[in-house]
């Protein structure tokens, strides 16, 4: 495709293919976004951000990722899919101009890109990072389980030969240090979403303990806004609450951390479906998928703007 507006959004594509939508998007949209190479990935492949902002210095944040968990395409597709709704209802949408305007998003696409190169190369399935764990055959770390928040313990495996192996330490991997980095030097990230797939949920910290998280209330009481708004477009139900209650144990977590480093609205979604066609959806559920998502992720973002 020569611009983003003659992309395929309705189809899956490899990193080659988003990683010139994103220059694309940046060259189309100089006054809006900009391309911030966080870090690189294992293997060297750049870890790249979107940054869209309409000037100043120390506005709020937004942080979006998607395809931590390389298999789950549908995340990498809306992701795009975002990227390309913000610069187009940006000055046309009020909602979204009126957010942009106080606060700067931040969106990491492919944020596993090793992992992604192996489910088009290798293994559709694969989940994890692609780096050797040092004496066992078995590769990679779960990107989800590597964050500094009850890292090791319960909800989290120790074998490298796990879909859910801690890594060695915490933020062991680049892939999750560039962005524990990222919030570190930013400073004034208000809302972390990281968007994952299967479940169809909302969920907010805790993972790694029963502990009732302070802003419980608020963050249940967006979430349930949210949900019933991504609801309104296609019926979609979602079930929300902590990690620990809805869906299960796990340590080590990337929301756990964002919210412990003082990100109060720190939320991940499960998008579709609730694993009818398990890890491989449709690409024609991709648009719809990321049409209803993006009003939960409006809601999210308006409550941070007026709160
Ligand atoms: O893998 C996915 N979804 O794809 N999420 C599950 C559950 C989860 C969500 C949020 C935080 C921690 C754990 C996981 O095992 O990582
Ligand atoms: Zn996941």
């Amino acid at each position: 495709p020569r611009t983003t507006d003659d992309y395929d959004y309705s189809n899956y594509h490899t990193i080659a293919d988003i990683n010139a939508f994103q220059d694309m998007l940046v060259a189309e949209n100089p006054n809006l976004v900009s391309k911030i190479v966080i870090c690189q990935s294992y293997q060297g492949r750049p870890l790249n951000v979107l940054k869209f902002s309409t000037g100043g210095t120390s506005k709020p944040g937004i942080w979006l990722d998607t395809g931590i968990h390389s298999r789950e395409w549908v995340t990498q597709a809306s992701g795009t899919w975002f990227a390309k709704k913000i610069v187009t209802d940006y000055g046309r949408d009020a909602a979204l101009t009126a957010i942009l305007d106080k606060m700067d998003i931040f969106l990491e696409i492919v944020t596993n890109p090793d992992g992604c190169y192996y489910t088009h190369t290798s293994n559709r399935m694969w989940r994890k990072t692609r780096k050797p764990n040092p004496g066992s055959s078995c590769i990679g770390t779960d990107p989800n389980r590597n964050w500094d928040a009850g890292f090791g313990g319960p909800g989290a495996s120790d074998s490298p030969c796990s879909e859910t192996y801690r890594g060695p330490k915490a933020h062991s991997e680049s892939e999750v240090k560039s962005i524990v980095d990222f919030v570190k030097s930013h400073g004034n990230l208000k809302t972390f979403v990281s968007i994952h797939k299967n479940s169809q949920m909302l969920l907010y910290p805790y993972g790694y303990t029963r502990t009732t998280c302070k802003d419980e209330s608020e963050l249940h009481n967006l979430a349930r806004k949210a949900i019933t708004d991504l609801a309104s477009l296609y019926g979609t139900s979602y079930r929300y609450g902590s990690i620990i209650n809805t869906i299960y144990q796990a340590s080590g977590g990337t929301i756990d951390w964002t919210y412990n480093h003082g990100i109060k609205n720190s939320y991940t979604f499960e998008l579709r479906d609730t694993s009818h066609y398990g890890f491989i959806l449709p690409a024609n559920q991709i648009l719809p998928t990321a049409k209803e998502t993006w009003l939960a992720l409006m809601a999210i973002m308006e409550h941070t703007k007026d709160n």
